[in-house]
């Protein structure tokens, strides 16, 4: 290839309001994306609060990005290996950590990390802090993770404004947490006050939070949950791959396998 380095498409997932639901879907779109063959890393980019290796499961970090930012670690140590393949670059949980890491030196991280695989999948702090304004920097693309809520969508409204003006491209917006009541607006309503199309809708689902306390992804976990075979779809979605969700299993088979561990 004549040494020419090929740049995976780097995404940042973001929100206006804090607990939308971005880390738990970058893990499982990130995995889903293994699942389909792609390489793929994932960045807590979150730094004041990093979860990302909670999520999936990952225990004895002893270098972080934290540690990188701070400039007293090299990147390359700070790269693990998660669920289904993926790397995982996660961040530091000490309040120490956090203080010392200078979010800005990701803008130079950024060009090392997108030459590492395919999707670059970055999980941004909530608001337009530096750190988040940051995150959004550092993204070619842009997924809005949000809530249907009306203040969840105007406030992610704000946040795609400054991505659009920083350069980053919104790819749509994903509505995490749909229940079947009405909500206070339609996907059309969504679509044109975020002025992207709704690329996802994922159900509530009480499978999310058990899956994330098991700290297995819920691909992973539970593939024929709702909230699954969403981020599933929308992993195919980014991957440009054709894919049919499985036959939802029947509750006398879901009771057999709780039962049996599946062994039937
Ligand atoms: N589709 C869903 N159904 C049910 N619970 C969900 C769903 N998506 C996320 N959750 C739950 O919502 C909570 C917040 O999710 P998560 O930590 O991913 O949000 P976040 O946007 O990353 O938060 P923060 O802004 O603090 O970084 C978690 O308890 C998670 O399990």
């Amino acid at each position: 290839m004549g040494g020419l380095a090929l740049e995976g498409r780097s995404i940042v997932f973001a929100s206006g309001k804090g607990g939308t639901g971005k880390t738990t879907t970058v893990a499982n779109i990130g995995v889903a994306l293994a699942q389909f063959g792609k390489e793929v890393i994932l960045i807590d980019a979150d730094i004041t609060m990093a979860n990302l290796s909670l999520i999936l499961g990952m225990e004895d970090i002893p270098i972080t990005l934290h540690d990188v930012l701070a400039g007293e670690a090299e990147l390359k140590d700070a790269i693990y290996e998660g669920p289904a393949g993926v790397k995982v670059i996660p961040g530091g949980l000490s309040l120490e950590k956090v203080k010392k890491a200078r979010p800005e030196r990701l803008r130079e991280l950024i060009k090392e990390i997108s030459q590492m695989g395919d999707f670059i999948l970055i999980d941004a702090p909530a608001g337009l802090e530096l750190t988040s304004v940051t995150a959004l920097l550092i993204g070619k693309e842009l997924i809005i993770v949000t809530n249907p809520e009306i203040s969840a969508i105007t406030d992610s409204l704000k946040t795609k404004l400054v991505a659009e003006k920083l350069g980053t491209l919104p790819l749509g917006a994903i509505l995490n947490r749909v229940t079947s009541e009405k909500t206070e607006l339609s996907k059309e309503e969504i679509e044109a006050i975020l002025e992207v199309p709704v690329i996802g809708i994922v159900p509530e689902d009480p499978e999310v939070k058990r899956a994330s306390a098991y700290g297995v992804p819920l691909v992973i976990k539970n593939p024929t949950s709702p909230a699954a075979i969403a981020y599933k779809q929308i992993a195919a979605k980014l991957a440009g791959i054709k894919w049919t969700p499985p036959e939802p299993e029947s509750p006398v088979k879901r009771i057999f396998k709780a039962l049996f561990g599946g062994k039937r």
